[in-house]
């Protein structure tokens, strides 16, 4: 997307907001011309006392009073110039982030799995953030920049144009100067930057990884790593401020230079009698007003070039295709009996490499089928096609006889329970997270939940029991715990189906054999995919598939599997025996 193009679309937003849009450039204008009245009025004051018969007291009175009006009027409308630019600018990044949140929502799994999770965080707040604040100075700044700018060439003209075409000569001088030293410090401010985002994410490992790197002895060399970075970032960071000192300074040598000749011209117009005192006294105070929006539209113009560029990150999100709409029929799936029939089923994630050729199997209400197979065989793929995060190339999948296609997503979702080895939790009560699914959920209904999950009595021994305020990564609880508590979400919630997988990551026996009651309580009774990792679990199983490269190669109990002699009971005899 264009800049042009990017800022057409971000205008779209703005315009929402037309009547305050109109107020803002009206407001600019207003206190502009406040302020461009001043110098006139400041001159003729200066005229009325060193005019001839010396000084006239009522007129310079009569003035000043003006004057105090005229800057008063200016300042109040400056003020709501600032209230209405934040009203526009705020509300326009509210309207983009709730879009952008709705927008995230309906995404495919597709693009969360090829999007890293930084980034996509980075596009909520640092993009929105650099579109505000374009928008909040740029906006203002380009407004009253412009308005100061043509109103003071008009006034400077009325007069005196000669000492005018001196200004107006100096101007591209002030320019040139300004923008040779904002294109390098540019340079240094990004370089600086990028420093500054290796950095922090050199921290946020370390601390993040803290206890393997102390485990690994490596705090010396962590050190020694973050001292080359940290002196980086020391070295860019006095670059960027040298060059981006230079700027103020030289500009205003310029113009201190142009303010010495127009005084100079001014003073012998005033001998020649071409000017008064007072009329060459607003002169020069508008060659200052003239010089000033130069320099910040220079700066105004990089947040500009920021927020265009984070704007074409935000619109890029946006643009990216939804999860296929829901058909106009679509069947909403009632609480489901549980059979399940792949039909044919062919998949990929990549166009150039099939991962699921053709996997056909009917499971029967209340099945309890355990998924296994080596690392990468396509276990959680199997999943993901189940709960339709991904749609199947060919073939079917359907529940209770209606194709999953022709389902609600909704339906078809609420109608599974998830448990996975990565529990979620976010940042509340206990209650709260087990209550996930329900909120509506009464104080019984949850300890029933979290009783049947093997979870009450640990929540019992917290401090504040179900009132226990948990952080989001719930690292105040063990990864068994955790999972105990997940547990308790699914239970509450009564799915007829579930699809489980097992921790592989070692959790205390004790927790361990929690866990698994809790699993095996819940399974009683429902279709469930488990994806197993424990022998108990896969020897319990109705069904066990064993999984190789994306295809399933054999399938059946566990002693029909044993007996077969094939991979299950190759995987059998390395792993479980010992166990
Ligand atoms: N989102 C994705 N995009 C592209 N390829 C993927 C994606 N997810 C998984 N794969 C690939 O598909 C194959 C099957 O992955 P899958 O996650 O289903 O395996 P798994 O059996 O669940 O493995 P594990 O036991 O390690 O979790 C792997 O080769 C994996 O690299």
């Amino acid at each position: 997307m264009s800049s042009k193009e990017t800022w057409k679309r971000l205008l779209t937003y703005v315009n929402q907001y037309k009547n305050a849009t109109f107020g803002v450039i009206v407001c600019a204008i207003i206190s502009v011309l406040a302020s461009l009245v001043g110098p006139y009025m400041i001159g003729r004051a200066i005229d009325h006392m060193a005019g001839q018969g010396g000084v006239d007291f009522r007129g310079v009175a009569q003035i000043l009073a003006g004057l105090g009006i005229v800057y008063a009027v200016g300042s109040l409308f400056s003020w709501l110039l600032t209230y209405l630019t934040n009203r526009v600018a705020y509300q326009t990044v509210n309207d983009m982030r709730r879009e952008l949140f709705d927008h995230f929502n309906i995404l495919p799994l597709s693009f969360h799995d090829n999007h890293p999770q930084g980034d996509s965080i980075s596009r909520f707040v640092n993009d929105m953030d650099a579109v505000s604040d374009g928008l909040l100075q740029g906006f203002s700044t380009l407004i009253t920049g412009i308005v100061t700018i043509i109103g003071s060439i008009v006034l400077m003209l009325y007069i005196s144009p000669l000492m005018t075409l001196v200004v107006l000569v100096s101007a591209p001088v002030t320019y040139g100067v300004a923008r040779f030293i904002t294109t390098r410090s540019q340079r240094m401010f990004r370089e600086q930057a990028k420093i500054l985002g290796s950095l922090n994410g050199y921290v946020e490992e370390m601390i993040g990884g803290q206890r393997v790197v102390t485990a690994f002895h490596y705090e010396n060399r962590t050190f020694e790593e973050f001292s080359a970075k940290n002196g980086q970032l020391y070295q860019a960071g006095v670059k960027s401020q040298f060059y981006g000192s230079l700027s103020n300074p030289s500009t205003r040598l310029v113009n201190n230079m142009t303010f010495s000749v127009t005084a100079m011209i001014g003073c012998i117009s005033i001998i020649l009698g071409v000017i008064s005192v007072g009329g060459l006294s607003s002169f020069l105070i508008y060659t200052n007003l003239f010089a000033k929006p130069f320099n910040e539209i220079t700066g105004v113009l990089t947040q500009f070039q920021s927020a265009t560029a984070s704007a074409q990150r935000i619109f890029a999100i946006l643009d990216s295709p939804p999860e296929q709409p829901e058909k106009s029929n679509a069947v909403q799936l009632e609480r489901s009996k549980g059979t399940i029939v792949f039909d044919h089923v062919k998949f990929s994630y990549n166009p150039e490499r099939t991962l699921i050729t053709d996997f056909s199997l009917e499971v029967k209400p209340g099945t309890r089928v355990a998924i296994v197979g080596q690392t990468g065989a396509g276990k959680t793929t199997l999943v993901n096609l189940l709960m339709r995060f991904y749609d199947v190339d060919s073939g079917s999948i359907s529940i209770d006889g209606v194709n999953i296609n022709d389902m609600s997503r909704d339906s078809l979702r609420t109608n599974f329970g998830m448990v996975l080895q990565d529990t979620w939790l976010f940042s509340g009560t206990i209650r709260d997270n087990i209550a996930y699914g329900k909120p509506e959920a009464t104080e019984e209904d949850v300890i029933a939940a979290a009783t049947a999950a093997n979870a009450h009595s640990f929540i019992k021994r917290l401090p504040h029991g179900y009132e226990t305020v948990i952080s989001g990564s719930g690292d105040t609880l063990s990864q068994g715990q955790k999972q105990l508590l997940t547990i308790a979400r699914v239970i509450l919630v009564d799915p007829p189906m579930l699809i489980l997988d097992e921790a592989t990551s070692s959790i205390d026996t004790l927790t361990e054999a929690r866990i698994q009651k809790a699993f095996m309580k819940m399974i009683n009774g429902r279709t469930s995919f488990v994806i197993a990792h424990r022998l108990s679990t896969i020897r319990e199983a109705d069904l066990i598939l064993y999984m190789k490269n994306g295809d399933v190669v054999e399938s059946g109990t566990h002693n029909e599997l044993l007996a077969s002699g094939g991979h299950y009971a190759s995987l059998y005899n390395s792993q479980f025996t010992t166990a």
